[in-house]
Order: C-alpha cells, then structure tokens, then sequence
C-alpha cells in the first residue's frame, strides 16, 4: 500500500520508548528540568519564546470565494513572500472544524495509561506520541500528537474499545475533505506560477499524493517563557494545512520581521474559522526555491489548552521530484537549485540532518 512505503521512510530510524512517550501532563505543577529550553543563540534571540513575541506577521488571509484567478495570484505572493497565508471561505464547514476540535480535545483528555495503549510503535508513524523529530533534541517540548496515516482505527480502538466510531468518521471526513482542498489548493498555485499542466498532473495526481493528519495539544504549561510547545522546524510536504482552534502560539521566522535586520520571530494569529497554509519543503523544491518554505515553531502564549491540526499533503514514498523550471518542467533560463531527490531519500536525510537537508541536495 502507497502509505506503507511513506510510513517506512520515516521509519527508518527506530526511536527508543523515552524519545516517544510524553510527559503526563496531568501529573506536574512545575516544569520539570527536562522540559526547560535554554534561549537559542542568534538571530532566534528576537522574539524568543522568553522575550515579548508580540510581533504579529500580516501573513495575507485569503479568500477562497472569489474567482480563483485573483486568489491564486494572492496565494503565489503569500508563498513567495511569507511562505505562509490563511484561507477563509475555503469551504470546509465550521461545524466539521469544530468537531475535530472537539475529537481532538476529548483524545487528550483521556488518562495517561489510556493513551499509551496506543503508542507509536518505535518505528511507526500512527498513534499517540511526541512530536517525531523530537528525538533531534536533548529537551522535551511541551506538545503531545496523535499521528495518522492511512485509516485511525487500529489505534483509536485501543483508546476506546467500545466506542471509537464516531472518532473514525469526523477524522476520516476531515482527511478526505482536506485532502480535496489541499489538492485544489496546490493545483492553483501551480497553475498560477505557470506551471505546465503535465507537470501539475503528474507531482499532484490522486496515485502520485497522499496526506496524513497530526493531532497536537499543548497543554496548559505551569511556566510558559521557559518551555517549547514546538521547537523550530519546517514541514515535509508540499503543503499543510494547519487549523490553529482559534488559540494563538504559532510563530513563523522571517527575513522581513524582528527589526534589527538578521529577521524574527512573529505570531500568525488565526483568524476565525480559518485555516492556516504553509509551503513545506517539496513544495520549495520543485518551485526551485521561488516559494519560502516556512520555518516554524509554537510557543506557549495563552494559559489554557492549545490544540491544533495539521493535514500534511505529501507525495507518495518513490516520487522522484526535481525543480520543475529546469527539470524538463518547460521552464527555461532558470539555474537548477537542487538535484533530483526520491521523496523517501528526502526523509531520510532530513531526519539524519534536519537543519542540513536542503544543502544536501543543493546543486
Ligand atoms: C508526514 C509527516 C510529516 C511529519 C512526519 C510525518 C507525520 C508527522 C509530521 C510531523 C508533525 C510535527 C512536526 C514534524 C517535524 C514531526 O516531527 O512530525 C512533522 C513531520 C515533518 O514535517 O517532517
Ligand atoms: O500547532 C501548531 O500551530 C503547529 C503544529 C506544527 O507545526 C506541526 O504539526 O507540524
Ligand atoms: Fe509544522
């Protein structure tokens, strides 16, 4: 199956039970020293999770019920610039967003014990668990996630042996929903940047994408500035889409933001009923390094329960993607940012090297 394959790309590496299973947030009242950040050096110190971050990024919200000649120039600006823009009108109901929101929220309220019957298995992609990459870091972030991929049965049902339908059918509406808006969504913004239909066809068709869905939740934190609801990171996808549950804590880094020259770090607020695009790092690559992939993290700004769901629309495991303006995508003059990569030996790389992995395939 196509998502076996994707599953084992990020299997590669198999995790040990400490770097996958959460803190109980329940059981603390105060930040434990494993889960305190040190502030990082650099340009991160603008804006840091410990400093005001009160800059808030005009990320451009957009309008999904005009004429999709206008909104799709909107989105190319959004993703050249930004990297990032909200969609309103995008027509996903409210009352579906909101019972996810509600799924999502009644998941992580279950007991601890609960939750660990449903672990992440050590090299596996679904189920309850710390954030993947959290095994690239010495400290724990303040997040735990429920990863799925494919259908959430298997593991819903070790949450609630006897009543794990109606979970099933919001998340599985939610999934086949997103994953038509998100193929709309890339299909315009390649058309708009020109890109030749064949090629649109052939990195975006139905076979060639598939889309999984991560569940977050930070939990109300005894000491905010000093802990990471998600450390710095961009996304491998083409694109995600991210419904942020109206509580503010994403934060995007730009060149453009934190004054001082050198960029920073500035919230992107929701908007009501909104979602949340961001360009991932294939999306990136096969433009050729014209859209911004974004790099993001969550900090812990409000005192309550922050959840948040991201639908990552993804090639399949085998593609072989290349920057489509010079890869025989029909676009001439341009100079070849990076070499041709499979989609697994990109997963592979950005979990061996995260931060590096562009520069590893970078002509
Ligand atoms: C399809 C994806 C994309 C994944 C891995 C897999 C399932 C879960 C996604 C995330 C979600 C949280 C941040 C991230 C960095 C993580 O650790 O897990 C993401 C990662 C990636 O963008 O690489
Ligand atoms: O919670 C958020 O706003 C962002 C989550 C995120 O970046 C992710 O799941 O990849
Ligand atoms: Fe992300």
């Amino acid at each position: 199956m196509i998502t076996t394959a994707l599953s084992e790309a990020f299997g590669q590496y198999t995790l040990k039970p400490h770097q996958i299973v959460p803190l109980d947030f329940h059981s603390v009242d105060t930040l434990p020293e494993t889960h305190v950040w040190p502030p990082p050096p650099g340009p991160e110190l603008v804006n840091t999770a410990a400093g005001d971050g009160q800059l808030v990024f005009p990320v451009p919200v957009i309008d999904f019920s005009v004429p999709e000649d206008s909104s799709g120039k909107l989105m190319v600006e959004a993703c050249e610039t930004w990297g990032v823009f909200q969609l309103v009108n995008h027509g996903i109901p409210l009352e579906i967003l909101a019972a996810v929101e509600a799924q999502t929220k009644r998941l992580f309220a279950l007991p601890a014990s609960r939750k660990l019957e449903a672990l992440r298995s050590p090299n596996g992609v679904n189920g309850y668990g710390q954030a993947r990459f959290a095994s690239l870091f010495d400290k724990n972030m303040w997040n735990e996630g429920f990863t799925v991929m494919g259908s959430p049965a298997d593991h819903a049902r070790k949450l609630w042996p006897d009543d794990y339908q109606g979970f099933c059918d919001v998340i599985e509406d939610y999934q086949k929903r997103m994953r038509e808006l998100a193929a709309r969504l890339l299909g315009l913004i390649l058309r708009s940047a020109n890109t030749p239909a064949q090629e649109i066809r052939r990195i975006s068709s139905p076979s060639a994408t598939m889309t999984t869905l991560q569940l977050n939740s930070y939990p109300p934190c005894p000491d905010p500035t000093r802990a990471m609801g998600m450390a710095p990171h961009t996304d491998t996808s083409f694109l995600t889409l991210l419904y942020q549950g109206g509580v503010k804590g994403l934060q995007i880094f730009s060149d453009r933001g934190g004054g001082g020259g050198g960029g920073g770090w500035g919230m992107v607020d929701p908007v009501d009923g909104g979602i949340t695009v961001n360009v991932g790092d294939l999306l990136h690559v096969v433009s050729n390094a014209r859209f911004h992939t974004a790099r993001h993290r969550v900090v812990l700004r409000e005192a309550r329960q922050r959840v948040s769901v991201g639908l990552f629309f993804v090639p399949t495991a085998d593609c072989v993607l290349s920057p489509l303006a010079c890869g025989g995508g029909g676009g001439e003059g341009e100079v070849c940012r990076y070499r041709a990569v499979s989609v697994k030996e990109y997963i592979g790389l950005k979990y061996k090297g995260f931060e590096t992995v562009l520069s590893a395939i970078t002509k």
